[in-house]
């Protein structure tokens, strides 16, 4: 069976999309979707995304599988992506600038802007390290500036959960961070059962932070949506940064605001089609 794809990419976070109206099952299994992403022997990418029918009153559900064939439960630069790709399949009998998606971390609403940038409601962030996971501190209290020993190092550790489980750290110079050494100790840290995303953020002002991110099943990213936004929430929550700020990754920028109003958090970035294709 012949399979389309479109590669789609946020910042150079990229992905496979696939359309899966037809079927709630991705077309994919984990295992094809690790040899698709493979750089040299595949199509090369961070992730494939599955375009599913909506569950529980939404327009469409979101499934994704990482490069190493894990299936978290969202994706933040993936959901922008996704948003263009919906637009590109509905073509002309598109009626609407925005979609309600169901994702395994909750209802994430997409909104494409006239400039063609993607804002997304991300919804609110998760602070109890039982909702993170985390066994750093007990279920029911927050896990910020705690101290986690890795790799022989206290590091101060802030964790927010944005549908997915994230990790961060403060540091003074995110280049100096050897993050293929350290990311994996982090990912793979007893303290966090389901695994951890983890962003080192240095502030450069506090509406501006720059990030480098390890992320669980993929490894060294340019980017990472949920990850912007989780660490906006943790400069926040430790006294660092306002409550809108530029997150400047290595693939560009993303704007972050964690609303005063409706305590809900919003992401507004680009989504690039690259090239589509067929399996
Ligand atoms: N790059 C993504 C996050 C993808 C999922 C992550 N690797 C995980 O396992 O949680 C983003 O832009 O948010």
């Amino acid at each position: 069976m012949a399979i389309e794809f479109t590669k789609y990419h946020g910042l150079g976070n990229d992905f496979i999309l696939i359309d899966n109206r037809s079927s709630s099952v991705p077309v994919v299994t984990p295992e094809q979707a690790i040899n698709l992403c493979d750089r040299h022997f595949g199509i090369g990418a961070d992730g494939v995304i599955f375009a599913l029918p909506g569950e529980n009153g939404t327009d469409y559900t979101m499934r994704i599988f990482n490069s190493d064939g894990s299936e978290p439960e969202m994706c933040g630069n993936g959901i922008r992506c996704l948003a263009g790709f919906l637009a590109d399949l509905e073509g002309e009998s598109r009626n609407k600038d925005s979609y309600r998606i169901h994702t395994l971390g909750g209802v994430m609403i997409p909104q494409i802007l006239p400039n063609g940038q993607v804002k997304v409601d991300m919804g609110l962030p998760r602070l109890l390290a039982g909702e993170i996971p985390t066994t750093l501190t007990p279920n029911e209290e927050k896990v910020i500036s705690q101290p986690l020993e890795v790799a022989g190092q206290t590091w101060d550790v802030t964790c927010v959960n944005m549908g997915n489980p994230h990790c961060i750290t403060f540091v003074e110079d995110i280049a100096a961070i050897e993050l293929e050494t350290i990311g994996p100790k982090f990912e793979h840290h007893p303290v966090f059962p389901q695994r951890i995303n983890t962003e080192f953020i240095q502030v450069v002002r506090r509406d501006y932070l720059k990030m480098r991110v390890w992320e669980r099943g993929a490894g060294i990213t340019l980017a990472c949506g949920t990850g912007a936004c989780a660490s906006l929430v943790a400069g926040v929550l430790t006294g660092k940064c306002d409550h809108i700020a530029t997150v400047e990754l290595p693939g560009g920028p993303l704007e972050i605001e964690w609303s005063e109003v409706d305590q809900r958090v919003y992401m507004t970035g680009p989504a690039e089609k690259v090239f589509t294709g067929k399996l």
